[in-house]
């Protein structure tokens, strides 16, 4: 067995071990509107890009097609699915519990996106069948490099623009999914590879 195999213990944890911030303690919320809201979170897991690698080589990445219009396009990201918190990664699954127990809302199941480089994307919508409550809380965690995350009012108008780093959470809540539009733009610039972890409840998957 060589060192790196070895668990984790002693001083060397806290710098390798991921870590989340129970306590929340550097979040900052953006009031949209009456009813809206994001919240971020910098910060708020340690040890990051130890999960980015261990989700980059061990999710089983998926190609999927999008109907727009008459015509099906392929997603410019690649996206895979834990339709069930117990397949997860025990890693997701202790953040699940986190923003469960944080934000009041039951997180059971995830899906994650790799956008491979500056070109991925993904376009201006809201999460549609996972948030068909009136209010939902939606938090998404980043891993790897930094991209904008733009949200603009449906009807039109001004969109606001987060730079999530490695570790941050964006969480929307309120009527964001409906009210609100959310989007990553693809990038001029070249960057790495990024991934967003997107946690999702059940319960808000159905209407009220
Ligand atoms: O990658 C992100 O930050 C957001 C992803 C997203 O909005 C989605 O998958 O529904
Ligand atoms: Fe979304």
């Amino acid at each position: 067995m060589t060192d790196s195999a070895l668990p984790l213990f002693g001083d060397d944890a806290g710098d390798r071990e991921p870590w989340v911030d129970d306590t929340f303690s550097t979040a900052h919320r953006v009031r949209l509107d009456a009813h809206s809201w994001v919240e971020h979170v910098p910060g708020w897991l340690a040890g990051a890009e130890q999960v980015f690698e261990d989700l980059l080589a061990s999710a089983r990445w998926e190609q999927r097609w999008r109907r727009m219009y008459d015509q099906t396009v392929r997603e410019p990201r690649l996206t895979a699915e834990y339709a069930e918190l117990l397949d997860a990664p025990e890693v997701l699954r202790s953040m699940a519990s986190a923003l469960t127990a944080h934000y009041g809302v039951s997180y059971d199941r995830l899906w994650i996106n790799l956008y491979r480089t500056h070109r991925d994307s993904t376009g201006w919508h809201g999460d549609g069948p996972s948030t068909r409550r009136r209010e939902c809380i939606v938090p998404v965690l980043s891993l790897g490099a930094a991209r904008r995350f733009l949200i603009r009012p449906t009807a039109g108008g001004a969109s606001r623009t987060f730079r999530p780093l490695a570790g941050d959470l964006v969480v929307m809540g309120g009527r964001c999914q409906v009210d609100w539009r959310h989007c990553v733009p693809k990038e001029v610039g070249p960057s790495g590879p990024r991934i967003s972890v997107n946690f999702a409840a059940t319960s808000q998957s159905r209407p009220d």
